[in-house]
């Protein structure tokens, strides 16, 4: 097992360097798998978010935007590289504080740097490539007329996001809107904040120019809304819960300010008769025990096909059970604790609803006997379960798994979409055409074909329904934070004719 670093203290980062919070406050940091308190935050509160939001304001237009905004794209690319360069110095030492924060198996933390990294030296390249787009021509029915298009940057944004994935979700925000030329001020998770205060440390070592990008830790109540309803943020982007969503929405609309929205989901994982059994098993496993399930896409609802599904359980369970559950700092961890004692407890009522319910605990729903302190939950299989039970229908975003057996394709399709919800959905079988009539059934904006979770930078990301709206990742992402003008010139050099001319006398 590495050794616990020391947890650095560190302030906002605003306006390119560190200053205590407005009102003194700091929240304590407590890792989930030891339930210990290992540090602090600083808790921001409307205060600072005027601050913040000043700088931001400030970074945008100074010099006329020729530092920043309206700079060459391949001004801020480089900033972006460097960033990247910085995470992969310190990939292992950010794994690790992430892993503390969050009780994430310290394999994924590993992962998501590298993803981080990756994220950042993408944007970097679209944000190079946006200058050669700049000035398209539009083709008009008037050869008097020229037109042509620029992209400008949306200005100040804010970025509210989760503790699922810390500092990959922010960067998911991070990297394009600043490729785009905006500033930004982003509010982490109270829960989970270590790692987006270090990309703070980060900023300044590559030296990005002050108030590019701010970072306020604090309460979503504190800190995220007046963010989210501060006048001088021009756009809002979200991830976390539907309610936080629509609270988000709500406070947005009242400046007619554009949100961006990925929130929760009940994604189905569909299996046919025809696989192999084992390999659709790890993908299924894949889908809701990876980071303990708390991932918005996670496949949580299992349709099965009757043909395969007592035998589909008895190797579920038998590799659930192979499962290593330990302190995610641990080697070879595969399930950590969840991210805090709220979500631990919020979870375990989702299993014992599940009960009382009727439904069946097929394995787990329990801590797991060998860890005595920490929100451990084991993986859990919950069967017998009907189309009206609360595990069918709420996220619970835990390592919890609901099963439901079909006959038909287009009983399984019915199944699928039997939610609020829209963001993924995946289906294994070996019938291509299948799989394609599948996945253009299915209403979600994701959908994995013989697998489940695996996310690529390129690929749009994002939901339908009451998972949200808008795209994150690929050039949708760029687009989220851009606004399109178009230019049009006359270009004759008589009169336009509409008016009759006055006479000269
Ligand atoms: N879709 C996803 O990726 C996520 C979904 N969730 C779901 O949400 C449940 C609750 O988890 P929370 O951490 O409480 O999620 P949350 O949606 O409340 O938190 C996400 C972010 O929003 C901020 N926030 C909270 N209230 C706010 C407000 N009124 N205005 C502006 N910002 C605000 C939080 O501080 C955090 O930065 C989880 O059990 C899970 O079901 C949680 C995290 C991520
Ligand atoms: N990096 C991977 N594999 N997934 C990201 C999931 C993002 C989310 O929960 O919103
Ligand atoms: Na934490």
């Amino acid at each position: 097992m590495a050794a616990p670093p020391t947890i650095p203290r560190r302030g906002l980062f605003i306006g390119g360097g560190w200053r205590e919070p407005a009102l003194g406050r700091r929240l304590p940091v407590v890792n989930p798998a030891t339930e210990a308190t290992i540090g602090d935050i600083p808790a921001a509160t409307a205060e600072d978010v005027e601050i913040a939001v000043a700088a931001a304001r400030d970074a945008f237009s100074r010099d006329g935007g020729r530092h920043w905004s309206r700079a060459p794209g391949a001004v801020r690319a480089k900033f972006l590289r460097a960033i990247a360069a910085k995470i992969n110095d310190r990939k292992s030492d950010l794994a690790l504080l992430e892993t503390l924060d969050s009780g994430k198996p310290l394999d994924e933390t590993n992962a998501d740097m590298e993803d981080v990294a990756a994220c950042f030296e993408y944007y970097a390249d679209l944000a190079e490539a946006l200058d050669e787009k700049q000035r398209s021509p539009i083709s008009l029915p008037m050869e008097n007329f020229k037109s042509h298009i620029l992209k400008e940057p949306i200005g100040v944004v804010g970025l509210i996001t989760p503790w699922n994935y810390p500092l990959l979700m922010a960067t998911w925000k991070v990297a394009p809107s600043l490729a785009a030329g905006c500033t930004a001020v982003l509010k982490p998770s109270e829960l989970a904040s270590l790692t987006c205060l270090e990309l703070g440390a980060i900023c300044i070592e590559v030296g990005l120019p002050p108030g590019v990008l701010n970072i306020i830790t604090g309460l979503g109540t504190e800190a995220g809304a007046p963010l989210s309803s501060h006048p001088h943020v021009d756009k809002v982007a979200f991830t976390g819960s539907t309610e936080t969503g629509k609270r988000i929405m709500t406070a947005a609309a009242q400046m007619v300010k554009p949100v961006s929205l990925e929130l929760g989901g009940k994604s189905p994982l569909i299996v046919f008769d025809d696989v192999d059994i084992d390999k659709a098993v790890e993908w299924a496993m894949f889908g809701i025990f990876a980071n303990a399930g708390q991932v918005c896409s996670a496949t949580s609802r299992l349709l099965l096909h009757e043909k395969i599904a007592k035998q589909f359980l008895d190797r579920l369970v038998a590799w659930a059970k192979n499962i290593k559950i330990s302190n995610p700092l641990e080697e070879g961890c595969r399930l950590g604790s969840v991210v805090s004692e709220g979500q631990y407890e919020k979870i375990k009522k989702f299993i014992s609803t599940a009960r009382s319910e009727g439904a069946t605990i097929l394995y787990g729903g329990a801590r797991p006997q060998h860890l005595r302190r920490g929100f451990f939950i084991e993986p859990t299989i919950i069967t017998d379960v009907t189309t009206s039970m609360q595990i069918w229908r709420e996220e619970v975003f835990g390592p919890v798994i609901c099963v439901k057996e079909f006959r038909t394709e287009s009983e399984a399709v019915e199944l699928a979409n039997d939610t609020h919800y829209g963001l993924a959905g995946a289906v294994i079988s070996n019938d291509q055409e299948r799989c394609e009539r599948i996945s253009k059934a299915l209403h979600s904006g994701i959908v994995w074909i013989n697998c489940s979770q695996p996310t690529f930078v390129q690929a749009p990301w994002g939901g339908n329904k009451r998972s949200g709206f808008g795209r994150e990742l690929g050039e949708w992402g760029l687009s989220n934070y851009l606004t399109v003008k178009q230019v049009t010139k006359y270009c004759s050099d008589e009169p336009w004719g509409w008016y009759q001319s006055p006479s000269k006398l």
